[in-house]
């Protein structure tokens, strides 16, 4: 066991900035960095770490201490590398540098030293040792993942998505290359960082706003003994949070700033939890910290906090320290990864099950995406790994924000209420109007152009609709008790998925409560549907329901009276509606996804279809998206029936099994699923033999691959795990929405 080792350094004075404005100073007894109270200048906190580099610091100097790696991941383990600070604190400079070679960053040298290791074990080994050396690189903007070997043009909206497997963290799809020379990487380096998101701020000419994952594995084969070794190294260049007062950010900006500091929160969310050693960490609220899941992994990490040393960024400085503070604490597990016969771990990379069924090959850190590797077209990638979060934790509530952070905020302590989503929306509105307005120069009663603050507040929803959802999973537990009559109406005036602009929206329809699942059924009796809703398409690829078949729901009235909840969806303008299947049925959009997705570990669940057929099917689609320069919705229904060793029949064997798909995992005792829909990012399955049956309703939501966060069975009481993941969401948005307020502010 080791802990998270954190280098501090600071950044010289940048031409605007004087002498006369530096606050950091570095102790001289110790690594360790003193600051002001800002309440008290008189006052100083220390914060010592493993490394504290001051501003005259060169690039290789903050090399030699992250040059530990190297050894770690020629031994076969995996490592992690991130650089985390507030904007134009010299993230990027530290992580890639600049041009010159004095002026390289950890990235490009820590590739150096791989390619001279791996050479000088080659020639001392006389041809026995050969290394490789693979490499992936992407970005997550806006909550998405994209690929940066790929151009920008070619980016599908909706951004890769992420698996669960093996509880590891998978990015699907991603290009891995493999880099034979630092002349070879270089190159490639060098294109893909002209695909990343950077614009100028008034805080940094060229702003990351993404936070951009270097995946690099290395491959030590040894003919000798016939062994393999893998080591994986992830480099993060973390986008900087921001304060918006001092941003000066458009619309646009401010978007990606609140996505930026929301993913920043969750982290910080995340380390204050561990440091707490409480059960539930979320990291599954943003995708980098779902990526990163910090303290799950295996293997070495170092963070290098980036601090700007002057007064302007007295507070924000104050709060990086504190957040690195609690993540030096963070323990880390240092396991070598297996070493495997050479001629196993190539039977491995050329079989998908083959590998599954190894879990010896697997690299057990930052690891190496296996589902991906297994398609044998290098479109694999790296990828950080977590353990699964303890998901069933219930009841824990999520970190406060610490002490020392509140006692330097200006802002008056918050009362801690509670906060319904529209209350939220209104928030979110009203301070961006209010922003909006100033800075087009007028009062604060100013009207703005309803259309673009309109579009504003859409993607600002967008940032918010998974925890908006689970809030919505607490404000729902919260109305059946106000409500315990028979109600059937998607929940009035303030819905909890109002905000689920172009997703599927979600209706919550309570009907009088069912006897134990076992009991012999009663009387039939009819949810009312309100008129307007009558005939609205009710899901979700799988079922092709309307809402009308919803008053044929047999429920038992009984005299217990217990309530349960049904989940219903109504189809929206869906942003995830795959390109190409616009019109058709929810059943033949799903599939057409799957089929599109191109991951064979999906398209292999249909039904009719085998590893071969999978294989091809998603090389089918891999090859059109390559000739036609598109990155989805190339296969329609017809194109599909028409391919060779598939046809009419096994396509409708797949929509049905889309309808059908069983094997949820047993631990939800789901046998058969009938419906499917997304649900704040994850997939709502819906148990078949109990929708409309009176039994009641058993959902459970997946995260892709894998069954998470909740089971609503109303014939138990719905007890297991949504109602602690909303609990500890609605405190999560709480302290994000006074984030926003003071970032609106
Ligand atoms: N150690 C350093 N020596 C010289 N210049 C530096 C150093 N660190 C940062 N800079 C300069 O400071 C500016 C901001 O740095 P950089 O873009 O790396 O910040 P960042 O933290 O990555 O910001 P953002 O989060 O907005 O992307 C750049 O002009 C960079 O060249």
């Amino acid at each position: 066991m080791s802990t998270v080792r954190v280098i501090a350094r600071i950044r010289p004075l940048l031409t605007k900035e004087s002498e006369s404005e530096v606050i950091v100073r570095v102790r001289e007894d110790g690594p360790a960095i003193t600051i002001p109270n800002p309440k008290n200048e008189k006052e100083n906190f220390t914060f010592p770490f493993a490394a504290v580099l001051e501003s005259e610091t060169t690039q290789a100097q903050i090399f030699n201490e992250v040059f530990p790696t190297i050894k770690h991941l020629f031994k076969g383990n995996d490592a992690t590398v991130f650089a985390y600070g507030v904007t134009g604190t010299g993230k990027t400079f530290t992580m890639r540098g600049g041009k010159s070679v004095a002026e390289r960053g950890v990235i490009p040298r820590l590739l150096s030293a791989i390619y001279k290791r791996g050479k000088e074990l080659e020639k001392k080994s006389e041809g026995q040792i050969t290394v490789t050396v693979d490499m992936t690189y992407y970005e997550i903007y806006n909550d998405k993942v994209f690929d940066l070997f790929e151009p920008p043009e070619k980016r599908s909206l909706a951004g890769l998505p992420l698996r669960e497997h093996d509880k590891k963290t998978i990015v699907v799809g991603l290009t891995e290359k493999r880099v034979s020379s630092l002349k070879e990487f270089e190159a490639l380096y060098d294109t893909a960082n002209a695909n990343r998101t950077t614009f100028a701020t008034k805080l940094n000419a060229s702003s990351s706003r993404s936070h951009a994952i270097t995946g690099v594995r290395v491959i030590i084969e040894n003919r000798t003994t016939e062994e393999a070794r893998m080591g994986t190294l992830s480099a993060i260049d973390l986008a900087g949070s921001e304060d918006n007062r001092r941003t000066c950010n458009d619309k646009e900006r401010m978007t990606e700033s609140a996505s930026i500091n929301k993913s920043l929160f969750v982290l910080a969310q995340c380390v204050e939890a561990i440091s707490k050693k409480q059960a539930r960490i979320p990291y599954r609220e943003s995708k980098m910290t779902r990526i990163l899941s910090l303290g799950q992994n295996n293997g070495m990490c170092i963070m290098i906090l980036n601090i700007a040393p002057t007064k302007a960024y007295h507070l924000d400085t104050l709060s990086s320290l504190n957040f690195a503070n609690r993540a030096k604490k963070i323990e880390v597990k240092e396991v070598e990864n297996p070493v495997v016969r050479i001629n196993q771990k190539i039977a491995d990379l050329d079989s998908c099950t083959e590998l599954m069924q190894r879990p010896a090959l697997r690299p057990v850190s930052n690891s190496y995406n296996t589902s991906a590797l297994s398609l044998k077209t290098k479109q694999g990638s790296f990828i950080s790994t977590g353990e699964k979060p303890p998901s069933q934790a219930t009841g824990q509530r999520p970190a406060k924000p610490n002490a020392l952070r509140q006692k330097t905020s200006n802002a008056a302590p918050q009362p801690k209420v509670e906060m319904g989503p529209s209350d939220i929306d209104k928030l979110v509105e009203r301070k961006v109007e209010e922003i909006l307005a100033a800075r087009a120069g007028g009062s604060k009663n100013v009207s703005v152009d309803n259309n673009n603050n309109g579009a504003m507040i859409k993607r600002v929803e967008q940032l918010e609709r998974q925890l908006k959802q689970s809030k919505g999973l607490t404000a729902n537990k919260k109305q059946k008790k106000e409500k315990p009559t028979i109600a059937t109406t998607p929940t009035a005036g303030d819905p909890p998925y109002s905000s689920l602009s172009g997703g599927l929206k979600m209706y919550e329809i309570e009907l009088p409560d069912a006897p134990p699942l076992e009991r012999v059924p009663s009387k039939k009796k009819k949810a009312v549907i309100p008129k307007e809703k009558v005939g609205d398409s009710l899901i979700l690829p799988g079922a092709d329901l309307s809402l009308t078949s919803l008053t044929s729901i047999s429920t038992k009235p009984t005299a217990q009276k217990r309530k349960k909840t049904f989940m219903v969806f109504q189809e929206g303008d869906h942003e995830d509606t795959p390109a190409g299947a616009e019109g058709a049925t929810p059943r033949t959009a799903r599939l057409l996804a799957i089929i599109n997705s191109e991951d064979v570990h999906q398209i292999k669940s249909l039904r009719g279809v085998g590893p071969k057929r999978a294989e091809f099917l998603a090389g089918y689609v891999r090859d059109r998206k390559a000739a036609n320069g598109v990155v989805e919705g190339v296969l329609k229904l017809e194109d599909l029936a028409a391919l060779p060793g598939i046809g009419k029949k096994i396509v409708e064997a797949m929509r049905v099994g889309v309808g059908e798909q069983a094997a949820l995992p047993a631990k939800s005792g789901v046998k058969k699923v009938c419906k499917e829909g997304m649900l704040g990012g994850g997939l709502l399955s819906v148990r078949e033999d109990l929708f409309g049956s009176g039994k009641g309703l058993l959902g459970v939501r997946e995260d892709d691959d894998e069954e998470r966060e909740f089971v609503r069975t109303p014939g138990r009481r719905r007890s297991r795990t949504v109602m602690s993941r909303g609990e500890a969401v609605r405190e999560a948005m709480r302290e994000y929405v006074d984030h926003l307020d003071k970032a609106f502010a």
